[in-house]
C-alpha cells in the first residue's frame, strides 16, 4: 500500500477544510485503497459504503494473493461527501476486515525529494515528466553527495542540497542521514526517489522509509545486484540488460519490485555500449514507477507488489 508518514492527507484536508459550496462538490475526487485478509463481501461492503455517500465510481481494480491470502482494492470515485465523511464511513470497514485502508484526494501531489550523485539521466527524466504534467509530484528539493547536477536543478528552479559523504567514513554517512531526515521534516516529504543516488542508505533510514523510498537499479533484477551491474551483466555475457525500480529495504537491491524494462544487447557490444543501450530505459522505468506510486497504484503485497496499472 502507498505509504506515507502522515495519516492519509484526505483526514488532514478533512479537519481542516471549511464546508466546500455545493458547486465544487461534485469535484471531489478520491481514491481508496484497500488491503485485508481475504474473505467473501469485501468488495460488496466497501462500494455499499461508498453508494451510501452518493459516489459515482471511475475506476475499480481488486485482486486476491493466493500466495498471502490478502485482498487489494484501488477505488477512484467521486463523491459529494467530505473528506471527513468518507473517514468516518471507512473506519467500521477497517475495523470489520482488519484492513489497512486509505483515502486520498485525487488532486493531491506528493511530496517528493530526490537524491542522486553524478549520472543524470534518471533524474532529467523525472524533471521532463513532472514540467510535462506527465507526473504528479511536487520537488521541494534535490539532494546530492556531488555538486554536478546543480545546474540541472537550477535549469528547473528547484531547490539543490549538498550533503557530501566522505568514502569510508561511518560519521560521515551518518551526518549525511542527519541532514536528510532534517530536510524530510522540513520539506513534509511524502516519498524520497534515489534517481542513481550511490550511496547505502542505513538500515535505521530504510526502516523510516518503508514503503515510501524508492530505488532505479540499473539491472533486470534479481540479476546483478550492487554496483557496476552493466559490467557484471557483460561479463556474464547476456543477451538483455534492463532496469528496476524498487522500494529501498536494508537488503540491497531486494526491496519490492515496481516497474521493470529491458533492453536487448549483443556479443559485440562492450560494457560500455551496455551503460549507453541501459539509460534508454531507467529514466522510463523510474518515471513509470514514481507515477503508480503518487497515484497509489502500487500496493505492498510481502516482499512483492500489486500494481493497479
Ligand atoms: N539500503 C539501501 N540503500 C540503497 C539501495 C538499496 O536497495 N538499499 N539501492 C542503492 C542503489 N544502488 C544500486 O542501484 C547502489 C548504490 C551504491 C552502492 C555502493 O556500493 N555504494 C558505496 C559507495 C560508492 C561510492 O561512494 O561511489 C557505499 O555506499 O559504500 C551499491 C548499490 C542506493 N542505496
Amino acid at each position: 500500500m502507498s505509504a506515507s508518514h502522515r495519516r492519509s492527507p484526505s483526514a488532514d484536508a478533512a479537519a481542516c477544510r471549511t464546508e466546500t459550496p455545493p458547486e465544487a462538490a461534485q469535484e471531489r475526487r478520491h481514491v481508496l485503497t484497500f488491503a485485508c485478509p481475504d474473505r467473501r463481501g469485501i468488495v460488496h461492503a466497501v462500494t455499499g459504503a461508498l453508494l451510501e455517500q452518493d459516489a459515482d465510481i471511475a475506476e475499480s481494480q481488486q485482486y486476491g494473493s493466493p500466495d498471502t491470502g490478502m485482498f487489494f482494492l484501488r477505488v477512484e470515485f467521486r463523491s459529494p461527501a467530505s473528506a471527513e465523511r468518507l473517514e468516518a464511513v471507512l473506519a467500521p470497514l477497517r475495523e470489520r476486515f482488519a484492513a489497512r485502508a486509505s483515502l486520498w484526494p485525487a488532486s493531491a501531489r506528493t511530496r517528493t525529494l530526490i537524491m542522486c550523485s553524478k549520472d543524470g539521466h534518471t533524474l532529467n527524466d523525472l524533471l521532463f515528466a513532472r514540467r510535462a504534467g506527465a507526473l504528479p509530484i511536487d520537488v521541494p528539493a534535490i539532494v546530492s553527495n556531488h555538486r554536478d547536477l546543480e545546474p540541472l536543478a537550477a535549469f528547473h528552479e528547484i531547490p539543490f542540497v549538498h550533503v557530501p559523504v566522505a568514502p569510508g567514513d561511518p560519521a560521515s554517512k551518518r551526518a549525511a542521514e542527519d541532514r536528510l531526515r532534517q530536510l524530510l521534516l522540513e520539506h513534509e516529504v511524502d516519498l524520497v526517489v534515489l534517481a542513481r543516488y550511490m550511496q547505502i542508505l542505513s538500515d535505521e533510514l530504510c526502516t523510516d522509509l518503508a514503503g515510501r523510498a524508492i530505488n532505479i537499479h540499473h539491472s533486470f533484477l534479481p540479476s546483478f545486484k550492487g554496483a557496476r551491474p552493466y559490467h557484471q551483466a557483460h561479463e556474464r555475457g547476456v543477451k538483455l540488460i534492463g532496469a528496476t525500480a524498487h522500494y529501498v529495504t536494508s537488503d540491497l537491491d531486494e526491496g519490492p519490485i515496481i516497474a521493470q524494462q529491458v533492453q536487448p544487447v549483443t556479443h559485440a557490444q562492450t560494457a560500455a555500449d551496455f551503460v549507453e543501450r541501459g539509460r534508454e530505459v531507467e529514466g522510463s522505468t523510474l518515471v513509470r514507477a514514481v507515477r503508480w506510486h503518487a497515484e497509489h497504484r502500487v500496493l505492498l503485497d510481502g516482499r512483492r507488489t500489486v500494481v493497479f496499472a
